[in-house]
């Protein structure tokens, strides 16, 4: 077989699938006019608080007191997901449609089974490492957290949480300062503990927020004081398919009553334990990422060549041996995620 005749038939099938596509986005679309009887409401501002599959519910006004709409969403407009603001407008069944999406401050992505990156959340603006001495979290574990959440527009904090039990992990104290020295935000709290818990608050008083950490360093606890009147522990029933009680696996917003918002999901708070790029890694660790230019070879692997800057910055105790070990282990788990993409 030819190449062009190839190539043609290659075009074929493209047309085709396009030709598709768009029969189906006219069709939805007259789906929607037809849902809405053609009467529409003046266009408003919205936030995106829960998504279920094609219909997203809004909140009007964007505020926590703002009724909920289920809207459905214009065909022609990229996928959206829990944290947006968009324009929208009423129709006369108290459902709506979303006409236009906001520019966003952010976007938390994460790879679907085919490795093509979906959003998650949007205007997420802090992400909360949560880590505890019991369980301890490990110190690479941390690093991951860094490296996973090193996002120009997010800003990561890290809270060490059961301040109570440091006497279990007391070198947590130091390691905390370290990454203090490096330039992060941390704090030190026990969320069981009143002025821990407004500590807390006070971390979250604006913009959206995000809780991440392992199993057992109290993200529940720390979440459920934050929201006392949502019952997270249970299911949310899924009005999209009527199917009854599930836990909801997608992202939703809260509203808390001491200010501020929680995007939380479970899958949220597994979230540095994604996919990570190589620019992520470099902006995870920056006290290695400047010191990698001096190295004498341009692709030094930092293990075993001679005129390693790195080496020599561990030496001179600029660099934390603990980080350099920690950042070579990322990369080489890097690789294996890079190829399986
Ligand atoms: N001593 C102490 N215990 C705490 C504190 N915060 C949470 N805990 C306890 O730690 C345990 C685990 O807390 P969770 O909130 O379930 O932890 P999690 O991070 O949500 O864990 P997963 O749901 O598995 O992801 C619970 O028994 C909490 O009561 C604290 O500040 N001090
Ligand atoms: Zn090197």
């Amino acid at each position: 077989m030819s190449k062009r005749r190839l190539s043609r038939q290659q075009q074929h099938r493209i047309d085709k699938v396009q030709q598709e596509r768009l029969a189906r986005a006219q069709k939805k679309d007259a789906i929607i006019d037809e849902q809405i009887n053609g009467e529409l409401g003046a266009p408003e501002q919205g936030l995106i608080i829960a998504h279920y599959g094609a219909t997203l519910d809004l909140q009007r006004d964007s505020t926590a007191g703002g009724d909920i709409i289920r809207c459905n969403v214009r065909s022609n407009l990229p996928a959206m997901v829990t944290g947006d603001q968009v324009v929208w407008q009423p129709d006369n069944n108290g459902g709506g449609v979303i006409n236009a999406l906001v520019e966003r401050r952010s976007i938390l992505t994460r790879p679907d089974v085919r490795g093509k990156l979906r959003p998650v959340a949007a205007n997420v603006d802090r992400i909360i490492i949560v880590i505890a001495p019991s369980p301890r979290t490990p110190v690479n574990l941390i690093d991951r957290y860094l490296v996973a959440t090193a996002h120009d527009d997010i800003h990561p904090i890290i809270l060490l949480n059961k301040s109570d039990l440091l006497s279990k992990a007391p070198e947590m104290q130091q390691e905390l300062d370290e990454y203090k020295a490096l330039g992060y935000e941390t704090h030190i709290a026990s969320a069981t503990e009143v002025d821990g818990l407004q500590q807390i608050q006070q971390l979250v008083a604006e913009g959206n927020s995000v809780f991440v950490g392992q199993s057992g360093v109290g993200k529940s606890s720390i979440i459920n004081q934050l929201l006392p009147e949502e019952d997270l522990k249970v299911g949310d029933i899924s009005q999209a398919t009527g199917k009854g009680k599930h836990t909801t696996t997608t992202a939703k917003l809260y509203h808390i009553p001491s200010g501020g918002q929680l995007i939380d999901s479970p899958g949220i708070r597994e979230f540095g334990l994604w996919h990570t790029s190589l620019n992520d890694l470099h902006k995870g660790f920056p006290e290695i990422s400047e010191q990698s230019h001096y190295c004498k070879f341009n692709d030094c692997s930092h293990t075993h060549e001679p005129g390693c800057a790195l080496k020599k910055a561990v030496e001179d105790g600029v660099i934390l041996a603990r980080r350099l070990e920690s950042f070579l282990s990322i990369r080489d788990s890097l690789d294996e995620v890079d190829m399986r993409l």
